[in-house]
């Protein structure tokens, strides 16, 4: 079953997208491409100088972005409305767990062709907070234990995967890997404890 986190192509979700676009197209470019960098750089200047005249107050902005109860729109690893996210999309497999698949390029590079680590990090950080949503008791991460067995490549299809293991009374325990043609490179065990913060409302 696809979680609802879909990314639509218009509204914020698409220009989320076309600045992704941006930011890979930067990192691609440098300074050995034959662009105008500092037209360009007018350019960006010019359209966030539009965004930031437009924006709403900040409380009211972050009510929105909190607004329901399930997963969120605009964090760093899933969120269609953030540009910083490569986004995943999750789909929940019949044995309770949920996997996303995804391919990440140049900006989330670490060592060479290969994910930073912290990238890795972020990825299963809240991927494992998804499928505890996913699972019915969520929490804050208070341990996050990775093992990195083998680099996580880019420009190649990676699954992300978690599951949540057990919940002993606020303890939660869930499990993921990020793998690369079924190899794994990644995995994670994270221990949550059941406090989550208000949403502001
Ligand atoms: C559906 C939406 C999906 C969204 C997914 C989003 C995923 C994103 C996940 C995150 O990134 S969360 C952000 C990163 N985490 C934090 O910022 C957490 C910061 N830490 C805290 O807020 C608190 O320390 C915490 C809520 C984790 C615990 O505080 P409490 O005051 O509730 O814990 P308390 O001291 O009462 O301890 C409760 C139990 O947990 C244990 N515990 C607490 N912190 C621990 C820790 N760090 N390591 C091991 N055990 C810990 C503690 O020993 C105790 O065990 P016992 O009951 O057996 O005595």
């Amino acid at each position: 079953m696809t979680m609802d986190l879909q990314t639509e192509r218009c509204g914020v979700d698409g220009a989320a997208a076309a600045a992704r676009r941006v930011i890979d197209a930067l990192v691609r470019a440098g300074d050995i491409s034959g662009a105008d960098m500092a037209g360009i750089a007018d350019r960006l200047n010019a359209v966030a100088d539009d965004l930031e005249a437009q924006a709403p107050p900040l409380r009211d902005r972050l009510v929105n972005m909190w607004r329901g109860d399930g997963n969120t729109r605009h964090d760093p690893a899933a969120g269609p409305e953030n540009p910083i996210a490569p986004p995943l999309a999750y789909t929940g497999r019949p044995d309770g767990s949920i996997e996303s698949d995804v391919t990440l390029g140049l900006p989330y590079q670490g060592p060479p062709s290969s994910v930073h680590g912290g990238v890795s990090a972020l990825l299963l950080d809240h991927t494992l907070g998804v499928a505890n949503g996913w699972a019915g008791t969520s929490g804050m991460t208070a341990e996050l234990t990775l093992r990195y067995h083998h680099p996580t490549p880019l420009f190649e299809p990676l699954t992300v995967t978690a599951r949540q293991v057990s919940v002993d009374g606020r303890k939660i325990r869930t499990t993921g890997a990020i793998a690369a043609a079924g190899r794994t490179c990644v995995t994670a065990e994270g221990l949550f404890i059941a406090k989550p913060l208000p949403r502001p409302r």
